[in-house]
């Protein structure tokens, strides 16, 4: 644990984050726990210990660079084992999180998380974006959402997620899908504001992060339904 420890404290210094000693305490917990649920569950098919923390921790807090301080409500769609959404829970315990996997058992594992670090700042929820959107439309400041589809079947089930001028930060490996993104982004009225390029730092590996931002409300049939956005993406 300790070597983890400095491991993911070096991590951090490289990538020039900075965290309290208290939160990451409870993240290298979280990490365990998802090392141990892990050896008989397939939550994630990382299993090494630092790659962990590489891959999925500082992955996920490479979002803080991006992260303003007037943004409080946020979800994550498919956060899968809680990545980027419980990490950054830890990380900004006044900020509000709703974490979303259709896979019931990736949020019975969260839950768990949830309780064992005595979180009180996220809510989970095992429905599908196209599901939930019926009683969460235009409710975030900011959307999350990683490794979970292309970026134009994900604008569709987030967008609508968010308040107008709210931001969608997604999380890419590289910039292939963005061109293609063009009529999604129109018909949903989104904007792309910025892109963000990032290296992780032990494994040099490339990260993007995208800025778009909702500019005037969506149209009340986005998304489609279930089903349909991954089918025939917009
Ligand atoms: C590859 S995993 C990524 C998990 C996590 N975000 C990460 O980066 O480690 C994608 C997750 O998205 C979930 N998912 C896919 N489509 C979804 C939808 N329409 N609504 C909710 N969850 C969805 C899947 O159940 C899966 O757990």
């Amino acid at each position: 644990m300790k070597e983890i420890k400095e491991y993911f404290e070096n991590l951090l210094e490289k990538a020039e984050i900075e965290a309290e000693k208290d939160k990451i305490e409870k993240m290298l917990q979280f990490s365990e726990l998802l090392y141990e649920k892990n050896k008989f569950m397939n939550l994630t098919a990382i299993r090494d210990k630092k790659e962990i923390i590489e891959k999925h921790f500082i992955d996920s807090l490479l979002l803080t660079k991006i992260i303003k301080e007037d943004e409080k409500k946020f979800i994550d769609v498919g956060t899968g084992a809680g990545f980027p959404g419980l990490v950054l829970s830890i990380y900004y315990p006044e900020k509000e999180f709703l974490l979303v996997d259709s896979v019931r058992k990736k949020v019975e594992f969260i839950n768990e998380v949830i309780e064992k670090l005595d979180l009180k700042n996220v809510k989970t929820s095992s429905e599908r974006a196209e599901e939930l959107i019926k009683n969460k439309r235009e409710s975030f400041d900011t959307a999350l959402c990683r490794g979970v589809a292309n970026l134009r079947i994900i604008l569709e089930y987030m967008i609508p997620f968010l308040k107008i001028n709210g931001r969608f930060l997604p999380q890419k490996q590289n910039l292939n899908e963005i061109e293609e993104a063009g009529n999604a982004l129109k018909v949903l009225n989104a904007q792309l504001e910025n892109v963000y390029k990032f290296n992780l730092p032990e494994s040099n590996d490339d990260r993007i992060i995208l800025e778009i931002k909702k500019m005037k409300k969506t149209d009340g049939k986005y998304p489609r339904k279930t089903g349909v956005p991954a089918k025939k993406p917009l």
